[in-house]
């Protein structure tokens, strides 16, 4: 079983356009609604090929009785918390070459008391041996060491846990030693306070957080892959795995659903290898689908991942997201 907890969900708006012009009104030319939050879209993964999930998440106001209908339409088995607010809507608007732009609420304010009955609710649907997985940001009033606590408490149960999320809430969560965590490469330079230009320099960033006490870091490279080093991964042998996505269609949800392959295969036993692979067959698969659809097996079947032990280390990582967009500063 593998438990996720999703403090802050969404339903997520996807509206597609021609073009963006900032500033100006804009016609769409589709739009979808879907389920979403990172843990509730690992769940969502995980059932659409079969495997045994429950999301807990806090469900409040029109927007939380919308996004729980999804949540039933869609089969995910769920512990509903109840809160007063009212949850949020993110909406991303997507162009024909598959270029994001996500816009996300920061969600409802939720009282002590409520995010204590989240925490609670995550323990007790967890078993030992189990995976528990916290992902996304906090609302606010939510207590910045909530990941921390999680990671401290379930590990107390014998429960295996991973985390997905950033800012101070992941680095906190990163200090009490989850047995994995997933950032993607904005998030991983932040973790460890350095720009990773090139693949050898985000080996070797997540070698550190392993060599800190992680069981297992498995970054997201957008179109360049997917990177995993354990403990027992060789100093020269860091496991890299891409696939090529001819048409992407929205990139959101692909980090989650890489998380969720992975875990579904270390769930199984797989060895991480393997897990790296079906986790970026997962991702990239999401890529190639509408708004925050998760892909299922006949999805998957598409997707051909290549997979080494020997990736070039010198390879440019590709900027996306925030780095992307991150004016470089100019010398007088
Ligand atoms: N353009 C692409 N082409 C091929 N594969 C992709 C592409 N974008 C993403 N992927 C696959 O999906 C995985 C997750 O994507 P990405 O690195 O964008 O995650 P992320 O930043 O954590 O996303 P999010 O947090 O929005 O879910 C990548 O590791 C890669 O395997
Ligand atoms: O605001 P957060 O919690 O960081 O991210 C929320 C979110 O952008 O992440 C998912 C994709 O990963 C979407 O379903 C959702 O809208």
């Amino acid at each position: 079983m593998i438990v996720t907890l999703t403090p802050n969900p969404s339903v997520d708006r996807t509206i597609a356009f021609d073009s963006i012009r900032i500033g100006e009104v804009q016609r769409a030319t589709s739009s979808r609604i879907d389920p979403g939050g990172k843990g509730i879209n690992v769940s969502r993964a995980l059932i659409a090929h079969g495997a045994d999930t429950r999301a807990v998440l806090p469900v409040g106001g029109p927007e939380g009785r919308l996004l729980a209908e999804l949540l039933e339409l869609a089969g995910v088995p769920r512990c509903e918390v109840p809160i007063a607010g009212a949850g949020r809507m993110n909406v991303a608007a997507v162009t024909p070459d598959g270029t994001t732009t996500k816009l996300n609420e920061a969600g409802p304010e939720l009282t002590g008391e409520e995010a204590d009955a989240l925490l609670a609710a995550t323990l007790d649907a967890a078993q030992p041996g189990n995976w528990v997985v916290g992902c996304g940001s906090l609302p606010p009033g939510v207590p910045s060491d909530l990941y921390a606590d999680l990671v401290a408490r379930a590990r107390n149960l014998g429960a295996r846990v991973a985390i997905d999320s950033s800012g101070m809430p992941f680095n906190a969560a990163v200090a009490a030693k989850p047995s994995l965590i997933k950032p993607n490469h904005d998030e991983l330079a932040e973790l460890v306070g350095r720009p990773l230009p090139t693949l050898g320099d985000v080996v070797d960033a997540a070698r550190d957080l392993v060599d800190d006490g992680i069981e297992v870091v498995v970054v997201s490279l957008g179109a360049d892959g997917a990177v995993a080093v354990d403990a027992t991964s060789a100093e020269s042998d860091p496991l890299w795995a891409n696939a090529t996505v001819e048409r992407p269609l929205s990139t959101v949800g692909a980090g989650d659903c890489l998380l969720a392959g992975v875990l579904f295969g270390l769930d199984a036993g797989e060895g991480l290898g393997a897990s790296l692979a079906r986790g970026v067959a997962w991702g990239a698969a999401a890529v190639a689908l509408p708004g925050s659809r998760v892909p299922g097996p006949a999805d998957i079947a598409e997707v051909t991942v290549r997979t080494s032990t020997e990736p070039d280390l010198s390879m440019p990582i590709r900027l996306t997201g925030e780095q992307a967009h991150t004016p470089t500063p100019t010398t007088p």
